[in-house]
């Protein structure tokens, strides 16, 4: 049997790879039954322990040098990601920069707004608020004002905006809503009309497109006055709401771009159907502190429920603004500006004011002829509570 197994394995070799599955097989058997592992421990040995010594430190030094010497590729690998990560780096710095310029220039320009309006006694709130114009040139550079508003503004002698002019017009013209309180005579009329004409651009072949509402008929008549110097040699329409206009205007027919009335007399109009209010873009609610007395409140909800254009905007005028008028001015706007002049509800700096105890009603008239004949010097314009009262003096 020894001799046949010699004789079969004679001068052969065992190719491992080939057999490598049957010779897994046996991998499990000890090395004193495998000759052929015997053989390979034998040939291991023979080798001087020194020389296999250094074979294995030669290893070692190599797998420690395969770790610290660099290996090009990897370098390669390990330089694109560092160019990867420096280049992102970049980037975000390049990216905070800019944040961080752009937010250094928000901050000089508010804190040059807030000096501008500080120097003019503006007091505004709300958010995002435009800066206030540095003069009437800015309505050309900054907004492109038509050179027709510019050469009336001049002939009228206006060289400088006034203080409710430099913040309401801007505010308009930025497309906010805005309530605005400021002194009697410090140029409203003109802040909500002029920002109103540049706004519309050109004249209307579609009906009317802006309401400028005011309590009494003497004031739209006034703001009607004030309003035609400034469309002068343009081709807009601005007209006053009159008696035989209500009765027999077809407003179909009629041009019109502006149409300034008491509330009472539009929403006859409304009621009468002679009138089409859906494409109106700006309503002004001009001295609102009167418009939003009890007696005017149906009539102003018939208006304002007529301008039913989803995109109208909505301003508010006053010379006092007491806080049930923003209350109720505030439940029909939309993120409105508030811009006030000076302080709230209170008189304008250059009237001068002085109070006079007179007791009763005939003092006060004995106190009003002493102070003619003290100082005063007529015409002299005299405000009284009602007409009766009128007749006594
Ligand atoms: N920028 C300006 N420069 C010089 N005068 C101006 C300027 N703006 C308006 N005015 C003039 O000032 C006067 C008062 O203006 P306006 O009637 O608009 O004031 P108001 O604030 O509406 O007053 P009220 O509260 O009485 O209605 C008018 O004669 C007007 O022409």
């Amino acid at each position: 049997m020894e001799k046949s197994v010699s004789f079969l394995f004679g001068g052969t070799n065992f190719n491992r790879k080939k057999f490598a599955p049957d010779f897994a097989k046996f991998k499990n058997c000890t090395e004193e039954d495998d000759d052929s592992n015997k053989k390979l421990s034998f040939f291991e040995e023979e080798e001087e322990p020194e020389k296999k010594k250094n074979i294995v430190s030669s290893k070692k030094r190599k797998r420690k040098s395969a770790n610290s010497e660099p290996v090009e590729g990897f370098d390669v690998f390990k330089s694109s990601k560092k160019a990867l990560v420096e280049g992102k780096k970049e980037e975000q710095n390049t990216k905070n920069e800019i944040l961080e310029n752009s937010k250094k220039e928000l901050n000089q320009r508010m804190e040059k707004d807030a000096l501008s309006r500080k120097q003019y006694n503006i007091h505004v709130s709300g958010n995002n608020i435009p800066p206030p114009l540095k003069s009437f040139a800015e309505l050309s550079s900054r907004y492109g004002c038509k050179r027709y508003i510019l050469r009336n503004l001049a002939e009228l002698g206006f060289k400088e905006p006034t203080p409710i002019q430099r913040q309401a017009i801007p505010v308009l013209l930025s497309g906010r809503e805005c309530f605005a309180c400021a002194p009697t005579g410090s140029g409203k009329t003109f802040a909500f009309i002029c920002p109103m004409l540049m706004k519309l651009k050109r004249p209307s072949t579609d009906g009317i497109r802006a309401i400028i509402l005011s309590p009494a008929r003497e004031l739209a008549a006034q703001t009607a006055r004030e309003g035609k110097k400034l469309i002068k040699g343009s081709k807009f329409h601005i007209r006053l709401m009159t008696k035989p206009l209500v009765k027999t205007a077809d407003f179909s027919k009629l041009p019109c771009d502006v149409l300034i009335s008491t509330p009472m007399r539009l929403k006859r109009a409304i009621k009468a159907r002679k009138i089409d209010l859906s494409k109106v873009e700006y309503l002004v609610l001009d001295e609102s502190d009167k418009l939003f007395e009890q007696s005017l409140l149906k009539q102003i909800d018939c208006v304002v429920k007529a301008c039913s254009n989803p995109s109208i905007i909505r301003s508010l005028f006053s010379a006092t603004l007491p806080d049930f008028v923003e209350e109720l001015a505030r439940s029909i706007m939309h993120d409105a500006v508030r811009v006030i002049i000076g302080r709230k509800n209170t008189a304008s700096e250059t009237v001068k004011q002085k109070l006079v105890f007179a007791g009763t009603e005939e003092g006060k008239l004995i106190a009003l002829r002493q102070r003619f004949a003290e100082s005063l010097n007529p015409p002299v314009l005299i405000f009284v509570q009602s007409k009766e009262r009128k007749g006594t003096l």
